[in-house]
């Protein structure tokens, strides 16, 4: 308390935080971007060979991961989606639709892109699936593992900030309602995994399981 008020530091608007996150992406150089971009496809592969090993005791379907297709200013998933594939993975990317919802499609490291009609992202061209609606588990065909999600930041309370189109967070809403066992992980640099508190957080907004950065995994399951 100093002369009677009570000194503490409020969250930063979810608007400034993407602001200066957006700025220091800007300047990141392209060797740096590669490094990660290296290094992101070791630690995520990794950690999905010893998943898998944990899986290959369980009776489920295709393993799948739901990735994503790295904007030119993001940590780059393009060596991961490819090792992952290579892994004998089933890799989906995000296809935006009207409305800020979000479909899969298949991808391979063969398959033509095409440009979005609704965001600046290139996405395989079809046919989509609504992955929150396909029954997953035993006995069914896709078994989505892992999620990777692009974010700006994440908190270390696992909370993350998005480009601030909400597709993930309506997304994630109803994937949750069917109770999936998919691990939910945020992709970012390493100085963008920020104290718990750093940004406002609101009833919509939903946690992640894990964060991947070029040099970490942060595991928040146990916490
Ligand atoms: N790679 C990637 N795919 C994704 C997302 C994402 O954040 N990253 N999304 C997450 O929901 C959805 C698309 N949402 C988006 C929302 C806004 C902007 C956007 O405003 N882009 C800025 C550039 C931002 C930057 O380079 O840092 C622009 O067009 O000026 C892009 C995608 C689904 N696919
Ligand atoms: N489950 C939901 N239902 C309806 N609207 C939602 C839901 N989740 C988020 N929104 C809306 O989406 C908008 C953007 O939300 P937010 O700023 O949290 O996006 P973000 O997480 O940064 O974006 P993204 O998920 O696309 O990366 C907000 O106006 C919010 O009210």
């Amino acid at each position: 308390m100093l002369g009677g008020f009570c000194v503490t530091r409020d969250a930063d608007s979810k608007a400034s935080t993407r602001a200066r996150l957006r700025l220091a992406r800007a300047s990141v150089d392209v060797p740096t971007r590669e490094r990660a971009g290296s290094a992101l496809r070791r630690t995520i592969g990794t950690w999905w060979e010893h998943a898998s090993e944990s899986r290959g005791r369980m009776d489920r379907g295709e393993a799948a991961v739901a990735s994503f297709r790295s904007m030119p200013t993001e940590p780059p998933v393009d060596a991961v989606n490819a090792a992952l594939y290579e892994r004998g993975a089933t890799v989906l990317l995000p296809v935006c639709e009207p409305d800020f919802r979000l479909r899969w499609a298949r991808w391979t490291p063969t398959t033509p892109l095409v440009r979005s009609a609704v965001v600046p992202i290139d996405h395989p061209p079809g046919p989509t699936v609504d992955l929150a609606a396909v029954a997953d588990g035993p006995g069914h065909q896709l078994d989505v593992g892992l999620l990777l999600i692009p974010a700006l930041a994440v908190d270390e309370s696992g909370q993350r900030l998005g480009q601030g189109g909400g597709y993930y967070d309506r997304f994630l809403a109803r994937w949750r309602a069917h109770s999936r066992h998919g691990v939910l992980a945020a992709v970012v640099y390493d100085d963008e995994v920020l104290p718990a508190g750093s940004f406002d957080v609101l009833p919509h907004d939903q946690p992640v399981d894990l964060v991947f950065t070029p040099d970490r995994v942060l595991d928040l399951r146990d916490r």
